[in-house]
């Protein structure tokens, strides 16, 4: 066994009153004299027992000293090399005998016996031993004398017993200083566990089967809302509740993984996800459950920048200088300013949602999720469980787990109702209900779900009309035009055609890698003159064809796309005037007849949805 302590003091870590104690026992028992010494050969316990011969004479001059000591030394010294117990002659005559205390293969002190002899002494010697030493060898004989004479195998057997209570010993300091040493790499390990899992955002927590809490970090903490600082050891249901789903998971050590937990505290509802892992002792019983959390707004957070629920856009973004874009420009700073609902009105492709995210990134919500929803690309099946979510079990197919709806995932943020002229009659209830209460139920569920989401709704279509002809409910129209925002079409704001056609020419310089520096002036010339119907989308796509045909540093009449380039010839036609509705049913009928009245290409080629041709197609009378 090694240990990492180095230098160990027998002072240290011995019981010296054990030692004491033990070393007055055994000389009071077998009559000899004892004393320990520490690695260094000083005394570290009192000796009894000592006679005249050895304190009166040997150890009381320098000369007696010495030999004492080198005696003492050598003993323990020999002992330690054999293993055994050393009995051997002292340099002052006596029959002596040491036992080392071992630590790591280490001398760290030794147990010394003796003060006696195996047989009568040779007076002569011991006189010439009183000379040297310096005594009155009348007075050292008569000393001798009271030494005891004890068989050899005796002090062999004494020796032995000595030997064996010092490897005791030095066993107990081992396994002492095992103990600490293992005591001390636990704490390190508890103290780097607990560094650890306070720095992570995760929150982490281990409850045992009993349901108390063995540890919990400051994000778990902070997640759960608890203000108890000190919960370590207390039971959960007594911090969380009797029912609390925690306590549950941990009573039937569950495996579980990105569990919804809703908590209780104080009336109000925490939300989270959890996963847990059951803590399998050595003989594969369940000793506790170890729990991760995330908080559920963060993880939505997550969620919506890697789906892309987050607005890109702000007022930055938009070009536009003409006195209907100004008004409208004016409106964002006040809807970005308001909790109102808004309703942002203009036909396809004028910028709603452009608009929307604008108002959302300069609102104070700009940290929290955009949320965009199509009213009309959701099929009419799925609005519901779309919007509101869903639970588990809910309907054939629903996902395990159950799901949140937009609502929910906007939390704190937009939702973007797009399209809301399209809306189903039926839904449009619930709607009007989530936007009156700011609550959803999930479809399939009961529990009552507080939102707290900013609606910004859109349409292209005439909301009033629709509202006349009763196929969008009056409340809920007057619901959501609290701020209406009109956007204007590109056609009608002049100069912002060429201000977006040189805007839009440099991104697509810079994307397609393009050394394109304008227009001619005919190119802006045409353009100005055109209906666009598919307003700045329309435009967009325009100018990035253009960019890819051309082949000089100005984009010139013939990159235009035929739909544009070519223009009924009446339109050149000096002073006749034609009203915007026959531009664009002329150029809705000869971009049809040009696709062979496919709807897909020639919804596309005018930068329109196949639903806007449509309904363009219808309200101009044209035939497909
Ligand atoms: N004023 C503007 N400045 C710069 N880009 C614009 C402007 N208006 C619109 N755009 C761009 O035109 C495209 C269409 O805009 P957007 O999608 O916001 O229109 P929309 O009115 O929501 O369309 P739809 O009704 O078809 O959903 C987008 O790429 C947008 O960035």
């Amino acid at each position: 066994m090694d240990f990492n302590r180095k230098d160990v003091n027998l002072l240290d870590v011995i019981d010296l009153e054990f030692l004491q104690q033990f070393q007055d026992t055994f000389a009071r028992v077998t009559g000899v004299a004892v004393l320990t010494l520490d690695k260094d050969n000083n005394p570290v316990t009192q000796p009894i027992n000592f006679i005249d011969i050895c304190m009166k004479y040997n150890r009381s001059c320098s000369e007696g000293l010495k030999r004492c000591e080198i005696s003492d030394k050598r003993g323990a010294e020999e002992s330690t090399r054999t293993g055994k117990p050393a009995v051997y002659h002292c340099e002052n005559g006596m029959m002596d005998f040491a036992a080392p205390i071992m630590l790591n293969g280490v001398r760290i002190g030794a147990i010394l016996g003796g003060q006696v002899l195996a047989k009568q002494p040779e007076k002569e010697k011991y006189i010439k031993h009183a000379e040297v030493l310096g005594v009155n060898p009348h007075e050292y004989l008569e000393a001798l004398n009271k030494v005891q004479v004890i068989p050899e195998e005796r002090i062999r057997e004494a020796a032995n017993l000595l030997y064996l209570v010092s490897s005791k010993i030095s066993k107990m300091i081992e396994n002492q200083l095992r103990k600490e040493e293992l005591q001390e790499e636990k704490n390190q390990a508890y103290k780097l566990l607990a560094a650890a899992t306070s720095s992570v955002t995760e929150g982490l927590m281990a409850v045992d089967n009993d349901g108390k809490i063995i540890h919990i970090n400051p994000a778990a903490h902070a997640i759960m809302g608890l203000s108890d600082k000190n919960i370590v050891g207390k039971p959960l249901s007594l911090i969380l509740g009797p029912n609390n789903k925690f306590s549950e998971i941990a009573r039937n050590g569950l495996w579980n993984t990105d569990e919804e937990i809703v908590l209780d505290q104080g009336g109000e509802s925490i939300h989270c996800t959890s996963s847990s892992r059951p803590i399998l002792k050595e003989n594969g019983t369940i000793a506790g459950v170890v729990f991760t959390l995330r908080e559920m707004r963060k993880v939505r957070r997550l969620v919506n920048r890697m789906v892309g629920a987050t607005a890109r856009f702000t007022c930055e973004d938009i070009i536009g200088e003409s006195v209907g874009m100004k008004k409208a420009f004016k409106l964002i700073s006040v809807a970005a300013n308001s909790l109102s609902n808004v309703l942002l009105t203009g036909e396809s492709g004028t910028g709603k949602e452009l608009f929307a995210q604008a108002i959302h990134n300069h609102s104070g919500r700009s940290e929290g999720p955009f949320v965009a929803v199509n009213c009309a690309a959701l099929p009419r099946e799925l609005i519901q469980s779309e919007l509101f979510g869903y639970n588990e079990g809910a309907f054939t197919g629903a996902k395990r787990g159950g799901n949140p709806g937009k609502f929910e995932l906007a939390n704190e943020g937009t939702i973007f109702l797009d399209e809301i002229g399209d809306m189903p009659m039926e839904l449009q209830v619930n709607l009007l209900r989530v936007l009156q209460e700011r609550k959803v139920t999930r479809v399939g569920g009961e529990k009552v779900i507080p939102v707290n989401v900013r609606i910004i709704a859109a349409t292209n279509k005439d909301l009033m009309k629709a509202v006349e002809e009763g196929r969008f409910r009056e409340d809920l129209y007057y619901r959501l035009n609290v701020l209406n925002i009109h956007i204007p079409p590109l056609r009608e704001r002049g100069k912002d055609i060429e201000l977006l056609t040189i805007h839009l020419i440099n991104i697509f310089a810079e994307h397609l890698g393009k050394d394109i520096n304008g227009a001619e002036l005919e190119f802006f010339e045409i353009i100005r003159n055109y209906s666009w119907p598919g307003n700045v989308r329309e435009l967009q796509n325009t100018v990035e064809y253009a960019m890819n045909v051309a082949e000089g540093e100005y984009l010139s009449v013939t990159d235009l796309p035929r739909s544009i380039h070519r223009q009924p010839d009446f339109l050149k036609e000096v002073g006749k005037v034609i009203s915007l509705t026959e531009i664009e049913r002329i150029t809705v009928e000869s971009t049809l007849k040009r696709f062979d009245g496919n709807i897909t290409k020639t919804a596309k080629a005018l930068g329109i949805g196949r639903n806007t041709l449509y309904d363009k197609l219808k309200k101009l009378r044209v035939r497909a």
